[in-house]
């Protein structure tokens, strides 16, 4: 069935199919507030953005959906419902307009007049060109893993947003619907129809059906993995024997689509396979072949491939890669989209009035924790996520040297490093359950983390990692930071947005009540004992850490102080801890401005991170504490900080100093994962971050599984104790080692 669950349903399935909870999902109650709709020759896509009914943190949400144009009725359906939930009305809201319908694709104009009656709402046309475009610039910048290429040896590789190293353009669009039509775009807005041809989606899909009488695209392009062209088509080898060396002909080339039917045919020793292994091969090699012929005319070095025609699957993709390959003699790579069927559908919403990104500047996070495979993928390879609205536009940190990779370790290249992250948190995600149903999770009879939702969250994101485990690339490049963020996503779908609020509510006023002390201890120290022994300090309290399952007994337990945490860690390896060199670098010279990426609430936050942050203020820098803006596990977040901020300039006079004289502030960093992304920092820090000449990153998700191979122009030091074998491993430690590693600015 094609594009037949919408992603509310998708949950419910999925928690039903474990077992049955009662829950009411927020995004059922989400309003429509955009639609739009590119009905093409063959298909229709239907993009829609929604908001919560009642206020949801952060912005909205867009979703996307196909339907056969064949079957238009259901897709018109599935619109009547959205924009009944368009008229759901927030009694915050005032009067709403009757929504607008955004149409594009030559159904916009052909059924223009249908949609208008049925749906009772106006529809407004936007040129198919115009819209495909402007979906391709959006989806480029904003879904972190929207492009790649992929050859048969080395497989899908994304390549990263674009923007981030070169400009966007100028680029050539391939669009391979049913007809192909080719784009040079020059500019936001800026694009030519430079090229088309007839021979595309559509010549393939009905030649197939022709020829074969096969009526289901998934099926049929399955079939053609284990078709044999060479029975059909005629190859160099057949007229010459061998290759054609001279022209650079291999025997095994295609000489001439289709026609070793009549020879070989007679006595039909061919299949439908094969039939459809030829053609998928003419289409795409034509298309290959054209296209480059295109951006070697136009002087145009990236080609992206579109259209719902690639759908992910393999041999289409390999064929086109080789056909460009092969013509550009391995200059130039083709690209591939993510989301190549819904360029135009998602270009026509933003072209809309009232589009979100019309209403103010902000970046979208791709969430797949009601993920479906991309519409009707038979291959499964491939899913789209739904794209969650930040409130701001995220930017990146000015002190990042290029080029940045956030990740540590490539999960879907290293085997091992893969099983053991997706075991770990499968049997993390039990655990989390366990202590729910315990109540260790519990501040009092009215503060209850729900047992319900909480197992629903468990079957959900097992099932995501399971998904992952089989088809690595599923939701784009699988690392750590991508599942640890999708944990967060799957507790948040479920109305767990913060499982673990009264644990750093306890364990935070416990800190809070021996920071005066732990502070005094370290007072009476010369100043660089005092910065070792606060390094010391930060580091055993980077293991208050829920996010480390070896911890929780001792976490549970409450058995766990900083003198026990310090006792536990292993100063070594030294190449990953030079705490001495920054020491002096601090005593000798000092810093302007210091930016701190804190981790965990409780001891971290308030034992560790703050005195060392306090005693920098007394050297005469600025120190800027960036905090998650939303809950990921135990983190503390901005809000938190900012009360545990002051309430520890209660007690003491130092920090009241520093915060009265704006030299210790607290801001968010634009996070909602235990890891962060430095090129994705909410905008209020990235203002605050200007003149920082020194970074500080804590905890094993911000220092190590992300950013620890990030390089900065200014000094770095990263703060944090291996509490896992996986992340150990990566680094070449033990368990429990530290990582105490200043950086100067520039070097490796
Ligand atoms: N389930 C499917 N049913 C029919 N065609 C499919 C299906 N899945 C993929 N395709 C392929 O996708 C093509 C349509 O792609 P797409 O939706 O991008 O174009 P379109 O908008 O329908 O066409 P055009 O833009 O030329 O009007 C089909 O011609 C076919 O080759
Ligand atoms: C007619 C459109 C633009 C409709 O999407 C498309 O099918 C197409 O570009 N066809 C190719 C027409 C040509 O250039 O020969």
């Amino acid at each position: 069935m094609f594009g037949s669950i919408n992603s509310s349903g998708a949950v419910i399935d999925c928690i039903a199919e474990g077992s049955a909870y009662d829950i009411v999902l927020p995004n059922q109650t989400e309003r429509v507030q955009n639609i739009a709709v590119d009905i093409g020759g063959s298909l229709a896509k239907v993009v829609y953005y929604t908001t919560a009914a009642v206020g949801r943190h952060g912005g909205g949400r867009l979703h996307f959906k196909a339907f056969e144009t064949d079957h238009l009725d259901q897709c018109i359906e599935f619109m009547c419902g959205l924009v009944d939930r368009s008229r759901i009305r927030d009694p915050s809201d005032g009067p709403t307009g009757e929504p607008v319908i955004m149409a594009t694709g030559g159904g916009a104009h052909r059924f223009g007049e249908e949609l208008r009656s049925r749906l009772g709402v106006e529809i407004r046309v936007v040129d198919e060109m115009e819209s495909l475009t402007a979906g391709l610039n959006f989806l480029m910048r904003e879904v972190a893993d929207e492009v790649f290429t992929y050859s048969e040896a080395r497989g899908q590789k994304f390549v990263g947003p674009v923007s981030e190293t070169e400009d966007l353009f100028p680029y050539m669009l391939v669009n391979i619907g049913s007809g192909v039509s080719i784009l040079k775009v020059t500019g936001e807005g800026q694009y030519e129809r430079i090229s088309g041809t007839s021979l595309g989606g559509g010549t393939f899909w009905g030649l197939l059906h022709e020829l074969t009488g096969v009526t289901s695209f998934d099926a049929m392009l399955e079939t053609t993995k284990s078709g044999d062209n060479t029975k059909v088509d005629m190859m160099v080898g057949d007229i010459y024997g061998t290759n054609y060396d001279k022209i650079g002909l291999k025997a095994t080339n295609i000489a001439a689509t289709m026609a070793g039917v009549y020879r070989k045919g007679l006595d039909k020793q061919y299949s439908d396979a094969d039939i459809a292994r030829s053609l998928l091969y003419m289409v795409s090699n034509n298309i290959g072949q054209i296209a480059y012929l295109n951006a070697q005319l136009h002087g145009i070095r990236r080609i992206y491939f579109g259209g719902y025609f690639i759908r992910g699957h393999p041999l289409t993709m390999h064929t086109l890669s080789y056909a460009i390959d092969f013509w550009s003699k391995g200059m130039i790579s083709a690209l591939f989209l993510r989301h190549e069927g819904y360029l135009g559908a998602t270009g026509a919403l933003l072209r809309g009035e009232a589009a979100p990104t019309r209403r103010r500047a902000c970046s979208f996070t791709e969430n797949f924790s009601v993920a479906e495979p991309a519409a009707g993928d038979s291959s499964g390879v491939s899913a789209l996520g739904m794209l969650d609205q930040q409130a701001d536009r995220l930017e990146r940190l000015p002190q990042l040297a290029l080029p940045y990779v956030p990740d540590t370790v490539d999960l879907a290249a290293d085997e091992g490093q893969r099983l053991a992250w997706l075991a770990a948190l499968e049997r993390s995600a039990h655990e989390l359950v366990g202590l729910v149903e315990r109540g260790a999770l519990d501040a009092g009879s009215g503060d209850r983390v729900d047992v319900g939702r909480i197992r629903a969250f468990s079957i959900l994101y097992a099932r995501h990692l399971q998904r992952l485990g089989a088809q690595p690339l599923a939701y784009g490049a699988l690392t750590v930071r991508g599942i640890l963020g999708l944990r967060e996503q799957c507790l948040r779908e479920v109305g767990l947005g913060d499982v673990f609020a009264a644990v750093k509510r306890r364990e935070t006023a416990a800190a809070l009540g021996a920071f005066s002390e732990c502070v005094a201890l370290t007072d009476v120290l010369t100043d660089r004992e005092r910065l070792l022994a606060l390094l010391g300090n930060a580091l055993a309290g980077n293991m208050f850490d829920w996010g480390a399952s070896e911890l929780h007994g001792a976490l549970a337990s409450g058995a766990l102080d900083l003198a026990a945490a310090r006792a536990q860690i292993s100063y070594s390896p030294q190449r990953l801890n030079n705490p001495g060199a920054f020491a002096d670098r601090v005593i000798a010279q000092g810093y302007r401005k210091v930016l701190v990426f804190v981790d965990n609430s409780g001891a971290d936050v308030v034992l560790g991170v703050l005195p060392l942050a306090r005693f920098l203020t007394q050297t005469g820098a600025t120190v800027v504490l960036a905090a998650n803006s939303r809950p990921a596990l135990n983190d503390v977040t901005e809000g938190e900080l900012k009360d545990i901020v002051a309430e520890a300039a209660l007690v003491d006079e130092s920090l009241a100093a520093a915060v009265e004289e704006e030299r210790l502030l607290v801001c968010a960093s634009g996070s909602a994962g235990p890891c962060v992304d430095l090129r994705r920092l909410d905008p209020h820090l990235v203002a605050l971050a200007q003149a920082a000449d020194l970074v500080i990153l804590v905890g094993m998700a911000r220092a190590i599984v992300s950013n620890y191979h990030a390089r900065f122009t200014c000094d770095s030091l990263r703060i944090a104790v291996f509490k896992n074998k996986m992340t150990a491993d990566a680094a070449g430690a033990n368990v429990f080692d530290s990582l105490c590693l200043y950086v100067p600015g520039g070097e490796d």
